[in-house]
Order: C-alpha cells, then structure tokens, then sequence
C-alpha cells in the first residue's frame, strides 16, 4: 500500500509554488461599466510559450474517477500555464509536484477547492489531469495551442505510486 495523500484546502498561499488561485474571496477589485461591474484584474496569467502559441479556450466535461485513487502518473505543459475554471460550483482536487525534470512522489500536494475557486497551472507544473468530484462536472479551461509538443506524461513506479483517498 502505497502512501496515502493528505488533502488540503485550496489557499493562493499554498497553492502559490504552483501557480494562481482564480477567486474573488479577499481579492482586490475596481469598478467599471459606470459602478455596476466589480472587475477583479488579472487574477492570473496565461502563458502561451514560444513559437506560434497561442491561448484557447476550451470547456472539459469530466467524469468522477473511482476512490481510493492510485496517482500512477503526473504530467506537465512545458510551454504554456492551463487554467481550470469550475461551470457548475463543484469542488474538485487538485494535485500538484513542484516544477522539476520529473516529478517527485514524496513532494505532492493535493488541494480541494471550495467550488468557487479555479486555478491556473503555472508553465511547467507537475499535475494529475483533472480531478472531478461528481459525474458530468464541467470546467472553462484556458491553456496553449501550438505547433510544439505541450504535455510530457510521467508515470511512477507502482511500488511509488502514492494512493489518494477521499
Ligand atoms: N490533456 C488535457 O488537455 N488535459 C490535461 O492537461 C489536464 O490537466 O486535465
Ligand atoms: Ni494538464
């Protein structure tokens, strides 16, 4: 039996070695449209890399993964940042390794959102691909297009696989 995972609460602090919490709670914001809008600027930023990247726009539609659930592999967008934006006020998890030429098992970190947030993946981060909570869950994402290669996969040993359990 493999490790088991602690689960923390997504906070901009904790989650800040990996990138942005996209929030309004405590965040500053500034009137526009004549007072009727609080714009929150700038909340996070896309990376789009060299070459030809550009950022898209895309919405993931994600089916729950079954629990206790074995991490047997993290991957990472070496060219641009990826945003994870909740549609329908779910929580999710996040599960996240430090920006290194592969990933350390002993080093992850597992956020759960609060239903509000969504998150920006920093250009490099270690990540397991997106981690629903209930069936059919939906998310606005923002992340890079382009003609390079953007998504290395890495897979642990099985006897390092680290099992995360609800
Ligand atoms: N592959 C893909 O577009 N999605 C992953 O990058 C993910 O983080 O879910
Ligand atoms: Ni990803």
């Amino acid at each position: 039996m493999s490790r088991p995972l602690r689960i923390e609460p997504l906070t901009a602090e904790g989650f800040a070695p990996f990138g942005e919490v996209i929030e309004t709670a405590d965040r500053d914001w500034y009137p526009i449209n004549n007072g009727s809008t609080q714009r929150y600027h700038a909340l996070a930023r896309v990376e789009t890399g060299p070459a030809d990247g550009a950022a898209i726009i895309s919405i993931f539609r994600a089916r729950r993964l079954d629990y206790p659930l074995t991490i047997a592999m993290l991957e990472r967008h070496p060219h641009g940042s990826q945003a994870f934006v909740p549609l329908r006020g779910e929580p999710f998890l996040v599960v996240v390794a430090p920006p290194a030429a592969v990933p350390d098992a002993g080093a992850i970190r597992v956020f759960r959102t609060d239903g509000r947030q969504g998150i920006n993946y920093q250009a490099g981060v270690w990540h397991h691909p997106v981690l629903a909570l209930r069936d059919e869950d939906e998310f606005l994402i923002v992340d890079r297009a382009g003609s390079l290669p953007n998504c290395d996969e890495f897979f642990f040993a099985a006897a390092e696989c680290p099992t995360l359990a609800l």
